[in-house]
């Protein structure tokens, strides 16, 4: 579902952000990106979604460009930022309404998926309310609402646990298995072992833009937890 085949990246003025990163994720996988602070997990999922060009290596999605074909790939992915910056100015429900539109999901279908994961995320009472009211974790719901409204063939999102109370994390991780069980692919970063531990069935560990370690989680951990795990890749590659 995604491939990044040789992925390099080096912004303007700046040293390699990622260097040569080769990875696959595939239908069904509910994918960890783990590494340090500016390991270069933000540059490459930017990448992956088209927000960030690149000149080296090649990422596909369902077998597309993202390069050469934006616009087919995007209509199959959805993207969650770290900060979801979005409409201050409308309410949520229009919003949803909005990317519901660009994304052609008919209004019976929109109507049930909006009030399926607006109660599931308890973010029903206030879709009626401005983005501007709303806190970070609400903005979040929300745009989480918004991927899940158009049933995205892989789902990327950066740091999609941060700012989630208890509660939503738990849904969010049934709505992550619930989706990988009818088929779609999940990429996300996050700086938190245990969850990609119990929640990914393969990981990758990134280090200075390198990839240290990919593949199914159990495999590479063994009897350790993924927090030893990481702990020794990254001082084995000081
Ligand atoms: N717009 C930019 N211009 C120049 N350098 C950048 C830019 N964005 C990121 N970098 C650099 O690229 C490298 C990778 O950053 P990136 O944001 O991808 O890391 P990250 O793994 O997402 O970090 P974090 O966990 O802190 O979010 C860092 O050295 C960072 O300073």
């Amino acid at each position: 579902m995604l491939e990044i085949r040789n992925f390099s990246k080096t912004y303007k003025k700046g040293k390699k952000a990622v260097d040569n990163l080769t990875l696959t994720v595939e239908a069904g996988d509910i994918y960890g990106f783990i590494g340090h602070n500016g390991a270069g997990k933000s540059t490459t999922i930017k990448s992956v979604v088209g927000v960030l060009d690149f000149e080296e290596g090649e990422i596909l999605i369902d077998g597309k460009s993202i390069r050469k074909s934006p616009v087919e790939c995007k209509k199959v992915t959805a993207y969650i930022p770290d900060n979801p910056d979005i409409y201050e100015h409308l309410t949520g429900v229009k919003y949803l309404n909005f990317i519901g539109d660009i994304y052609e999901v008919p209004s019976k279908i929109r109507k049930e998926r909006i009030a399926k994961y607006g109660d599931l995320l308890e973010i029903t009472g206030s879709l009626g309310d401005l983005i501007s009211s709303y806190s970070h974790g609400m903005k979040q719901k929300v745009a989480l609402i918004s991927a899940l409204i158009h049933q995205p063939k892989l789902m990327v999102l950066d740091e999609p646990f941060v700012g989630l109370d208890p509660k939503a994390s738990i849904t969010l991780k049934n709505i992550m298995h619930e989706m990988c069980g009818n088929g779609s692919a999940i990429f996300f970063s996050t700086h938190v072992l245990e969850v990609a531990e119990k929640l990914c069935n393969k990981i990758a560990i990134i280090k200075d833009g390198r990839l240290i370690v990919s593949g199914e989680t159990e495999k590479l951990t063994g009897d350790e937890s993924l927090e030893n795990l990481f702990l020794e890749v990254i001082e084995d590659e000081k």
